[in-house]
C-alpha cells in the first residue's frame, strides 16, 4: 500500500467534490543542461483541441495505461505526442490535483537527454521557457511545478504571468 504523502490541490471548480480514486499521469520535465550541468530551459507545451483545458501550457505527458510503469509510460506518451526517444526518466515529485472533470495523480520526472527531431503530432504548440514562464495561461497543476524549480533555482518573484484582465476601463 502506498502509505506516502502527496501534496494535494484543488484547481477550481472542483471544490466540494466528493473522494475519487485518482488517475495516473507521467509526465517529463525535459531541462536543457550547460556543460557544466547546471540547469536552463525547460519544455512547455499547450493542450491540443478537444482534450479538456485546451490552450493551457502543461509539461507533456499523459495517461499511464493498464500495466505501465510510470516511465513506461512517459516514454511512450513523448513519442506518440511529441515525436521525440527520451533516456533516462528521473522520478522527481508527486502531486495530486482535484479537477471537475478528474482527480488525478502527476508523477513528475525530469528528463535531460532524447534524441529525435520534437514533432508536435497533435498539433500542439511547443515553447522553452525560463522562470518566469511567459506563455499563459498556465494549467493549474503544472504552476506547483514553477515553483518547485524556482525553489532549486533561487528564482524569486513570480513563477509565471498571468493572463491579464485587459485594459483599466475609461470613466
Ligand atoms: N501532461 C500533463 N498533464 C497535466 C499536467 N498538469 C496537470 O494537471 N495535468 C492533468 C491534465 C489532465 O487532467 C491529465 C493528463 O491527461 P491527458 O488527457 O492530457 O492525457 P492523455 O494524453 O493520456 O489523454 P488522452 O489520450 O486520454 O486524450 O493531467 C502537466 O503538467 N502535464
Amino acid at each position: 500500500m502506498d502509505t506516502k504523502t502527496t501534496a494535494s490541490l484543488v484547481a477550481p471548480g472542483a471544490e466540494g467534490l466528493p473522494e475519487r480514486a485518482p488517475v495516473h499521469v507521467a509526465v517529463g520535465v525535459l531541462i536543457e543542461r550547460d556543460a557544466d550541468g547546471h540547469e536552463g530551459r525547460f519544455l512547455l507545451t499547450s493542450r491540443p483541441e478537444g482534450k479538456v483545458y485546451a490552450g493551457y501550457w502543461e509539461f507533456p505527458g499523459g495517461k499511464l495505461e493498464a500495466g505501465e510503469s510510470v516511465e513506461q509510460a512517459l516514454r511512450r506518451e513523448l513519442h506518440e505526442e511529441i515525436g521525440i526517444d527520451i533516456g533516462a526518466a528521473h522520478a522527481w515529485r508527486e502531486i495530486e490535483v482535484d479537477y471537475p472533470h478528474a482527480r488525478v495523480r502527476l508523477h513528475f520526472c525530469k528528463v535531460f537527454d532524447w534524441t529525435g527531431e520534437f514533432q508536435m503530432r497533435e498539433a500542439q504548440t511547443m515553447a522553452w521557457q525560463e522562470l518566469p514562464v511567459e506563455v499563459m495561461p498556465v494549467l493549474p497543476g503544472t504552476i506547483p511545478v514553477l515553483q518547485w524549480l524556482a525553489e532549486e533555482r533561487a528564482h524569486a518573484g513570480a513563477t509565471h504571468l498571468q493572463p491579464s484582465a485587459g485594459p483599466p476601463q475609461a470613466g
